[in-house]
């Protein structure tokens, strides 16, 4: 199956600054994608570069099997200021959606504007944050596109609105041969919606996979003191923390784990998203905000 995104060795740099560093990445078709990361961390340079708004520094990326930007008509992309155009009404929108992409579902970008109870004739200037983002989301779906490539889409939509947006989506992708990239903060909106993961950390991809595989390859292992050396090579440590006595890993590992030494668990994807950003939630500083 072709990859919806492929990356080898790309980066990204402003002025001296790399805002994304040797980038490896393969993501197969069909799923929903969460990209998670704090500020800063590259996820909206990534996205861009997917969609050939950016170009590289270093490396190439490709997007259904051609290079990016060059397949315009199958990829959706709302970007994270959720843009419209101030001066023109709903039925503007749509009326540009309908002319500029070839495959746009005048019944689809109907239905949801009926829904979202926007009103057709006013202009998007005067929209709220919450409308404006619904109306771009409305725009990338109605495009009927191949993959459609979010940038913190339901930042700005209230938590009720933030659920139907995400069920829609995953509605879309089950009933169209849809996939979807989206950047998030929410762990919660991305155990609700995603079933692969990126994790990016300081402009480099920490970890990425299908989330049920993730989940089944890692463990908190937690026993008697014992240096990370002593562990065998196939268990590769993602965190460890120790007192005197004990010590605490975290570590990924495709084989059983038969040590009696060890009290095995399990990882939440909050653990495992958080450990792979390197450090604990620390609530006077959230590095990713986590809603039940
Ligand atoms: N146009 C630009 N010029 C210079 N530096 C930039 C530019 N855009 C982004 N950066 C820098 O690149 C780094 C990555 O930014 P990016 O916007 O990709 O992060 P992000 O993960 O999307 O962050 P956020 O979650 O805050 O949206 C940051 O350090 C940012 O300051």
């Amino acid at each position: 199956m072709t990859s919806v995104l492929q990356a080898h060795g790309l980066g990204k740099k402003y002025g001296r600054r790399w805002a994304l560093t040797d980038c490896e990445l393969e993501v197969p078709a069909g799923h929903v994608v969460g990209l998670v990361g704090p500020n800063g961390a590259g996820k909206s340079t990534l996205l861009n570069l997917a969609v050939g708004m950016l170009s590289p520094s270093a490396g190439s990326v490709e997007v259904l099997g051609a290079a990016a930007g060059t397949q315009q008509a199958k990829v959706g992309y709302v970007a994270q200021d959720t843009p419209t155009y101030g001066r023109l009404t709903v039925a503007d929108h749509l009326k540009l959606g309908a002319r500029l992409n070839p495959a746009w579902d005048e019944s689809l970008a109907q239905q949801r504007v009926q829904h979202l109870k926007l009103d057709l004739k006013q202009r998007a200037g005067r929209l709220s944050g919450g409308q404006r983002a619904q109306l771009a989301l409305t725009l990338g779906l109605a495009k009927r596109p191949e993959l459609l490539i979010l940038d913190e889409p339901v930042a700005a939509l209230d938590p009720l609105a933030r659920r139907e947006f995400l069920q829609d989506l995953m509605e879309a992708v089950a009933e169209q041969e849809l996939s979807v990239v989206l950047s998030s903060h929410l762990v919660s909106d991305v155990e609700r919606a995603c079933d692969y993961l990126i994790v990016l950390v300081d402009s480099r991809v920490q970890v990425s996979g299908e989330i049920d595989t993730l989940l089944a390859t890692h463990f908190r292992i937690t026993g008697p003191r014992r240096d990370q050396k002593d562990l065998p090579r196939y268990q590769h440590v993602v965190t460890a923390s120790h007192t005197d006595r004990q010590s605490t890993y975290l570590i990924r590992t495709e084989r059983p784990i038969h040590d009696p030494a060890w009290t095995v668990s399990q990882l939440t994807l909050e653990d495992l998203v958080l450990a792979y950003m390197g450090r604990d939630v620390q609530p006077e500083r959230p590095v990713l905000e986590v809603q039940r």
